[in-house]
């Protein structure tokens, strides 16, 4: 399972998160555990050598592009991957693709966020390496995906795999035990994206560890 930490804004050490996504991933062969820290804190995340990735990228290329965030520069500070239309950094369609494209060419891997199946087919025929649904309602809830709606966790897998079998599918909101994980796992899902569990964890090796215990 790919277990994917989304630190969004929270006010958290990012370096002390990583650091303990960097140690329960090389602790566990049955997860794959990566960090997605705010812009700014890239390098200094990448340096841990935990596996980093970006929020987000602009639809751009080098040139008059001021306060957009370049994929190329993105890799640069050690990315080796990045989240498109989170939830809450929403892009139009056309933008998703040029994001993705623009990833491609940083040599990034991508997953694209959507709401529903109907979006997550959409978002798969844009050919990202993944996709992810997370009903906004249930985002920063701690009520899990995998249990409120599993409906929608089943029909993103179907929505993906009737476009282009070779896209992933990941779920998130309100995930944030092994137990959440385990039963995205069983609905079809091939990894988590998950913040508050871990941003807001006193303890984020506890957390993290409890998310790939029961795998
Ligand atoms: O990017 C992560 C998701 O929006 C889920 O957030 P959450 O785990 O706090 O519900």
């Amino acid at each position: 399972m790919f277990i994917l930490v989304n630190l969004k804004t929270y006010p958290c050490d990012p370096v002390a998160v990583a650091e303990a996504v960097r140690d329960v991933d090389e602790s566990t062969d049955v997860a794959r555990v990566a960090v997605a820290p705010q812009a700014t804190h890239l390098e200094r995340v990448a340096e841990t050598g935990a596996e980093t990735w970006a929020q987000h990228v602009d639809p751009i290329d080098y040139g008059s592009n001021t306060g957009h965030t370049l994929a190329e520069t993105v890799a640069d500070a050690g990315a080796v991957g990045t989240l498109i239309n989170h939830s809450e950094r929403r892009l139009k369609l056309a933008d998703v693709d040029g994001a993705v494209e623009a990833a491609d060419r940083a040599g990034l891997e991508t997953v694209v966020c959507a709401n529903n199946p109907a979006q997550i087919g959409a978002a798969a025929a844009l050919e990202p390496d993944a996709v992810a649904v997370e009903p906004p309602e249930l985002i920063g809830t701690g009520t899990p995906v995998s249990q409120a709606d599993p409906e929608i966790v089943e029909g993103a897998v179907a929505a993906a795999a009737n476009v282009d079998s070779d896209v992933s599918v990941l779920c998130g909101a309100g995930i944030s035990t092994g137990d959440d994980v385990v039963a995205a796992g069983e609905l079809g899902s091939e990894g988590v994206l998950l913040a508050s569990g871990v941003a807001k964890a006193d303890d984020p090796t506890a957390a993290l560890s409890d998310l790939v215990d029961p795998l």
